[in-house]
């Protein structure tokens, strides 16, 4: 495995790899859903690349850019562990050159100003400037991308038709805790108590979905008195819980859709989302 820091170091590296290349981008505090991710890219391409970068242009003012997990040498030995070819983690410099200085900025559109991009306005530009940068700089036949962050794939998919970048997006299902905890990198701000009321989440989403033969009002109703229960009592504040389309459009009257729930529990702000099928 080679682990590199420089856009000229990881070039080099990157012209050895034979293809396919899968790429599986992150912002490192790896745990089982990436080992998901970067697991389904060895079994599906003949090299993995991982990159590993905090980026900060998807963290609006206030949010958690500083305080992130940052654990390389521990990432390392999980890549090291599931068979990376090449780790880039590259400093701001190398994916930002000159602060970009011709203010690259890739918009995404209306479905980006939903769900989580109501509550961090920009976010998603910021995704998608660095998602569209490292899909240029690696030259992916196959990208990685779990379905914790729905909307985020949804978008990166958009922008892989609209750029008519050629490569296949690949959506991972969410991994879970035993309790239906989604796993996610920020579970390590949570204490005990919180974790405790952080899993109203996938408890509500599950909810939903055992509603759904009954309908989307059903789903609605058992998801929101299920979180409920938590909502408000100081423990765990709801930014959104709504049933949507799978592409994140008008709710259908049959067949698949998507629940998408995001709250604030503690200071600690979790995301999860599940396939329902009406
Ligand atoms: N539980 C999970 N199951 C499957 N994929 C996941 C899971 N958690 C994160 N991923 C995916 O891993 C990739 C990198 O995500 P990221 O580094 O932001 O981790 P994260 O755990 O989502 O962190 P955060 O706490 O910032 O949401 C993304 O494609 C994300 O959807
Ligand atoms: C896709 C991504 C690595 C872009 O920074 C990030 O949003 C993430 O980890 O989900
Ligand atoms: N959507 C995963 C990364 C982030 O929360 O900024």
């Amino acid at each position: 495995m080679r682990v590199v820091r420089t856009r000229a170091e990881f070039a080099a590296a990157r012209a050895q790899l034979p293809a396919p290349v899968g790429l599986v981008p992150t912002m490192g505090a790896l745990h089982a859903g990436h080992r998901a991710l970067l697991q389904a890219a060895r079994d599906e391409c003949a090299a993995v690349v991982t990159t590993n970068f905090v980026n900060p242009m998807q963290f609006g003012p206030g949010e958690d850019l500083a305080k992130y997990p940052r654990t390389l040498d521990a990432d390392l030995a999980v890549c090291e562990d599931v068979g990376v070819d090449l780790v880039w983690a590259p400093g701001v410099e190398d994916v930002y050159p000159r602060g970009g200085a011709t203010r690259v900025r890739i918009e995404p559109g209306p479905v980006g100003d939903l769900l989580e991009g109501a509550v961090r306005p920009g976010h998603f530009a910021g995704v998608l400037t660095v998602v569209g940068k490292f899909l240029n700089l690696v030259r992916p036949d196959r990208a990685y991308f779990g379905e914790k962050d729905y909307q985020q794939l949804t978008l990166i998919r958009q922008l892989s038709d609209d750029l008519d970048l050629g490569v296949v997006i690949v959506g991972v299902p969410t991994v879970r805790e035993p309790d239906g905890l989604a796993l996610s990198s920020r579970n390590v701000y949570l204490s005990p108590d919180e974790r405790r009321h952080a899993l109203a989440l996938s408890r509500a989403l599950s909810a939903g979905r055992d509603a759904a033969p009954q309908g989307a009002l059903a789903v609605i109703a058992a998801a929101t008195a299920e979180l409920g229960r938590e909502d408000g009592t100081g423990a765990l504040a709801v930014d959104y819980l709504e049933l949507r389309g799978t592409d994140l459009g008008e709710i259908p009257e049959h067949g698949p859709a998507r629940l998408l729930v995001a709250a604030r529990v503690g200071s600690t702000r979790l995301i999860d989302n599940v396939a329902v099928t009406l």
